[in-house]
């Protein structure tokens, strides 16, 4: 699903208004009733008190609007007009009038007025600012919205919190919202770690925007669902053998951190990969066997260190870097690695901290390779960033400059390639413990080696990790989720993703 810039849903809007031949109260009027309806269908008329908070623009005018609905179905509503300006929108001043001509007064919060009471009880919605916010917050609109999230009730925002900003992050005081009811489009800063902290739950609201101009424009983030992965799974074919879906080697490893590579390596071969060897310092080798019997050992001469790099047959697909270390020694093998290959590799954990540390090795890795970094690493990598906009930035122009796909881990991952992010959907909090990332890597060597495409394989395989957290989590909760139980899940995420649609919620039935 594509996510649009500011600017573009203010073109969608108007390309909108254009084509449908409608006003643009029409549109307000259209986007309101979606609110009213998700609002209505939960209460079902139930008498809490829902204190509406209106700003002076057209997210107000959409606060306006949804209050007329609420009165005419009879809900108990109070509605506050935050008077930041005199610069009031067209359609806030036109449902204004409508709303007095219902015989309901809004009552006007300006700067020296007092707050009202908000009960724990209440439910708020929140429709001070939309994606119009463009400057800090005076003073007393700042403490408004504090005293708001100080209420304890529930927060529904209109669009996007009020005070975030849509490209850049907030300044002063920011709406915390239980329920962000977004129109049309899922905004960027729903997924960042600065700014997604602003929001419980999202939701979308289609309020028809023109489809033509919505499947055209070209974004530079998309969000990644079961919709954008489905088309790039690549079938089995019933004539295949294990040679038709390739032979993967993880390389990493260091005395104490053999785990590691037992992790990628199981994960690589569940995911699909034909054959999976592992090469390892020789202290890995007994474990390894023992632990994995349908995976392959190759071992380097040294006991503890990766020294040298031989592996004697050329595969499909190459990880390193999990549990390597990043002594002088294996800095060397690593760089004597990187310029042997010519097909992309995968790159992650120590593998990334050497090429932070030898950045002249940057040249030597293979076009389309991928990279794997947590923010760490990445700032390792790219340097320091003033804010996760900027880090996104950055990333753009580091991948575009070294031709690699990056993938930025967090609790939305963003794989990045060139000037165009995606945001993955599916994970959870329980994934946030020590070897899941050396199962992505695991995972993303094991789609290459099947022959998906470098940026395909992130993509996908990103999503797929985080299905099998969330298959997983219900079983096993947050805290107790591991690494080795995401590999046990990726069979079951496979199934959930290419599960045909429930026959019963089909139109046909
Ligand atoms: N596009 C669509 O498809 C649809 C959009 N709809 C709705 O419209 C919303 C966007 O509305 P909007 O453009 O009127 O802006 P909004 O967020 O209400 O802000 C109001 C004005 O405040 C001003 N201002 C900014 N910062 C400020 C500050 N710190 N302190 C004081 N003032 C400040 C700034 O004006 P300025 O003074 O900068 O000229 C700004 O214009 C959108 O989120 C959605 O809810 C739906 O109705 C239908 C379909
Ligand atoms: N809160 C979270 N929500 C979803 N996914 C998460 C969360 N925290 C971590 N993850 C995922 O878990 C993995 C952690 O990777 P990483 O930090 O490299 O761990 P390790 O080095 O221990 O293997 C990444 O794929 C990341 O996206
Ligand atoms: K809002």
């Amino acid at each position: 699903m594509k996510i649009f810039s500011a600017d573009q849903i203010y073109k969608a809007d108007k390309s909108t208004i254009e084509k449908e031949q409608i006003s643009s109260d029409m549109l307000m009027e259209r986007a309101a009733t979606r609110l009213f309806e998700w609002i209505h269908t939960r209460l079902q008329g139930a008498q809490v008190n829902i204190q509406l908070f209106c700003g002076i623009g057209n997210n107000g005018g959409d606060g306006i609007v949804l209050a007329r609905h609420l009165q005419e179905h009879g809900y108990n509503i109070q509605v506050h007009v935050v008077n930041y300006s005199e610069k009031r929108s067209k359609d806030f001043l036109l449902n204004l009038e409508r709303l007095k001509d219902r015989k309901i007064w809004p009552d006007f919060i300006n700067e020296d007025s007092s707050f009202p009471l908000i009960s724990p009880e209440d439910i708020v919605v929140d429709a001070i600012f939309g994606i119009g916010l463009s400057r800090p917050l005076d003073q007393w609109v700042a403490n408004l919205i504090g005293h708001i999230n100080a209420s304890r009730a529930f927060v529904l925002s209109v669009d996007i919190p009020s005070g975030l900003p849509m490209d850049r992050p907030p300044v002063s005081e920011v709406i915390e919202a239980n329920h962000v009811l977004s129109f049309q489009v899922p905004k960027l800063v729903f997924f960042l770690p600065q700014t997604g902290i602003y929001i419980d739950q999202w939701e979308i609201l289609d309020i028809g925007l023109d489809t033509e101009f919505l499947t055209h424009e070209e974004v530079g983030y998309e969000l990644i669902g079961p919709p954008d992965v489905l088309p790039l799974y690549r079938p089995r074919n019933k004539f295949s053998h294990k040679g038709t879906y390739g032979h993967a080697v993880i390389i990493g490893g260091s005395y104490g951190k053999i785990g590691a590579v037992q992790l990628a390596s199981n994960a690589c071969l569940t995911v699909g990969s034909g054959l999976v060897t592992a090469f390892v310092p020789k202290c890995g080798y007994h474990s390894l066997q023992t632990a994995l019997p349908e995976i392959m050992v190759l071992t380097d001469d040294d006991d503890e260190n990766i020294e040298q790099i031989t592996i004697p047959f050329v595969p499909n697909a190459i990880g390193i870097g999990v549990g390597m270390g990043t002594s002088e020694d294996t800095a060397k093998a690593f760089g004597a690695f990187l310029k042997k290959q010519e097909n992309p590799v995968v790159i992650d954990a120590d593998g990334l901290n050497l090429l932070a540390k030898h950045q002249e090795l940057l040249k030597s890795v293979p076009a389309q390779s991928i990279l794997t970094p947590h923010p760490k690493e990445l700032e390792r990598l790219i340097g320091k960033w003033d804010n996760d906009f900027d880090k996104l930035e950055k990333t753009k122009k580091f991948s575009s400059k070294n031709d690699c796909v990056v993938v930025i881990k967090g609790a939305h991952s963003i794989t990045i390639y060139k000037d165009k992010g995606y945001v993955n959907s599916s994970g959870n909090p329980g994934m946030a413990t020590a070897g899941s990332g050396d199962v992505l890597t695991g995972m993303i060597t094991g789609l290459l080696s099947q022959g998906y495409e470098p940026l395909a394989a992130c993509v996908f395989g990103v999503y797929l990790h985080g299905l099998a957290g969330d298959i997983a989590v219900h079983q096993y909760g947050y805290e107790a989720l591991k690494a080795s139980i995401l590999v046990e899940n990726i069979g079951r995420a496979y199934q959930e993703l290419l599960r045909p649609p429930n026959r019963e919620n089909s139109q046909e039935s």
